[in-house]
């Protein structure tokens, strides 16, 4: 519900969640996650885009017991998350007397089999309007790997220069937010920029952001060469999508119209 131009609790009750789950070649851990996801309470709804994988991730989530829309090709993630954000707004749109509607927004990687579960400890402050989005810090991780520190670097400097907000996990992609905080942040910044994006568009647009300590595990990238080249294309992706960010605040300082379609 929206009510000039702000979400507001439902009258009628609790405001529901629905998850939304990119993937790329997680059939070996997509039933898992789903089946946690579909498990965490003020959770009614379960959307997973197979971004364009080559093994058997749609089908296996849709056993599951979740929504499947697949990407005829891959996109990216950020891509993913926007697609099934819209499936889920086009079945809301459908049902006229669905009181849950505009669902908050529950982000989740489709790596964390069973570990989801714990996802549940960022719901309640969005739910109960403490904060507009929610995003998880993961503890250690059992499996060895990991980069130098690169991106996290690029991305918590970034995020602090733009809106003076220090992040623990600026990558972490594990996020609830509103409806109103997911189109503050719209479109999103594309492909591995859409953390980054997410964090300054919502602080930038005077929102609340709170992270929240959350036992997950999922796979980590290794320092072998796929490794590399997958944090190469990250800090590609959150540079991007930082200094798309910076010329919008300056030009907004000069001329305002021209920083909105930037
Ligand atoms: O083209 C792609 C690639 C990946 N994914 C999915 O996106 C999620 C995250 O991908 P992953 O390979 O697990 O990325 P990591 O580098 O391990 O992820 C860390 O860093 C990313 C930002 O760079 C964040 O999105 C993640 O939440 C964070 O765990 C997973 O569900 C993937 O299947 C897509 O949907 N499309
Ligand atoms: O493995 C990671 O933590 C991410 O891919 C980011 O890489 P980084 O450690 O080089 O910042």
């Amino acid at each position: 519900m929206v009510v000039n131009g702000a979400s507001v609790v439902n009258p009628h009750g609790q405001r529901t969640v629905a998850a939304i789950i990119p993937c790329k070649d997680e059939a070996d851990r997509i039933v898992a996650t789903v089946e946690a996801v579909l498990g965490l309470e003020g959770v009614d709804k379960v959307v997973v885009v197979d971004d364009g994988s080559t093994d058997d991730t749609a089908a296996a989530a849709d056993a599951a017991g979740a929504d499947v829309i697949v990407h005829a090709r891959n996109f990216g993630k950020a891509a993913a998350l926007e697609t099934g954000v819209r499936h889920l707004r086009e079945l809301e749109s459908f049902n006229a007397t669905d009181e849950n509607s505009p669902r908050h927004l529950l982000f989740v990687d489709g790596d964390l089999e069973g570990s989801a579960s714990n996802l549940g400890v960022l719901i309640p402050p969005v739910l109960e309007g403490r904060a507009d989005m929610t995003i998880a810090t993961l503890p250690p991780q059992q499996t060895a790997g990991g980069g130098h520190g690169f991106v996290v670097r690029l991305a918590r400097d970034g995020i602090q220069n733009l809106t003076g907000w220090t992040a623990k996990q600026p990558l972490s992609g594990m996020r609830c937010l509103t409806a109103e905080a997911f189109d503050a942040a719209s479109p999103l910044a594309p492909g591995w920029g859409v953390e980054v994006g997410l964090t300054v568009d919502i602080l930038g647009a005077g929102l609340r952001v709170e992270e929240v300590p959350c036992d997950l595990q999922h796979r980590v990238s290794g320092k072998d060469w796929r490794g590399q080249v997958h944090r190469a294309k990250q800090y590609r992706d959150v540079w991007r999508a930082l200094t798309r960010r910076r010329v919008r605040k300056a030009l907004s300082q000069r001329a305002p119209g021209v920083a909105q379609r930037f």
